[in-house]
């Protein structure tokens, strides 16, 4: 079978991305979608997404983890299939997408800047070492000094894989404040992928809304990523409640082509 694929990437998450309306390619099998993802006998990447129609919706989101198996939400992935829906000639002000954790609005500033509204916060786990909280997909976020030179994939792999988490596993957030832009760092051990990622939507979304302070009201914190820098703006409406919630950042065609599957 013959795939017509695009690559994009969005702060360096990326993803191979596949037009899916006609359903050609609704028969990919767990291995075959793997492979797909492969860094070294596929496209590369660290998701892939299919573009499907969706009555009610501009588009639908149909999103698998590099290992094969279908994800929960991501926010790099949403803002990417969003900039692809638009070059494949979905042009609307306002876009309206439904992914695996409900619906979505999303704005385009030029051709690859991407505004995506995710969905709704009302709980917070609280605990002295670290938040758990679910911005679409299931984010540990734990804050620690010196993050350039820290132990991502060791750290966040034994979190991901301890008692708690193991069955049904977690992406596993590490966050350190950057006082003088009023921002975060955060870095990023993802599930699915296992492994380190370059930045995560969802993650980010997570942490920043972790770092608001006490006081019920808007917020915009800027985050750096290792692959680049994203904005996330949001409405704190009580002690762990956030509406209003938008993912904002760069969202980028890298290649397209084709490849023979067996
Ligand atoms: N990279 C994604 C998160 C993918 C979620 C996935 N790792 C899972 O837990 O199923 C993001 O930008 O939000």
């Amino acid at each position: 079978m013959n795939i017509h694929f695009f690559k994009y990437q969005g702060t360096g998450n990326d993803f191979v991305i596949l037009d899916n309306r006609d359903g050609r390619y609704t028969g990919l099998t767990e291995e075959q979608i793997k492979g797909l993802c492969d860094r070294r006998f596929g496209v590369g990447g660290d998701g892939l997404m299919m573009l499907q129609v969706q009555e009610g919706y501009d588009f639908a989101m149909q999103y698998y983890n590099s290992d094969g198996r279908p994800g929960s939400m991501c926010g790099n992935g949403g803002r990417c299939l969003t900039a692809f829906a638009w070059k494949m000639g979905i042009h609307q002000e306002h876009i309206h997408f439904i992914a695996s954790d409900g619906p979505h609005e999303a704005t385009l500033e030029g051709e690859d800047w991407v505004n995506l509204r995710m969905k709704n916060v009302d709980s917070v786990e609280t605990d002295p070492a670290f938040f758990y909280l679910n911005t679409g997909s299931p984010h540990y976020v734990q804050y620690v000094s010196q993050l350039s030179g820290f132990e991502v994939y060791e750290k966040g792999r034994s979190i991901r894989y301890n008692e708690r988490f193991k069955a049904v596993g977690t992406n596993v957030n590490f966050v350190e404040p950057m006082p003088a832009e009023n921002g975060i760092f955060v870095r990023t051990y993802e599930r699915g992928v296992e492994d380190e990622t370059y930045s995560c939507g969802t993650g980010v979304t997570a942490a920043a809304l972790t770092y608001a302070g006490p006081e019920a009201r808007t917020y915009t914190i800027p985050v750096k990523t290792l692959g680049g820098n994203l904005v996330v703006k949001f409405n704190k409406t009580g002690p762990h409640t956030y509406e209003d919630i938008w993912l904002c950042g760069p969202a980028k065609l890298v290649f397209e082509g084709n490849i023979a599957l067996d």
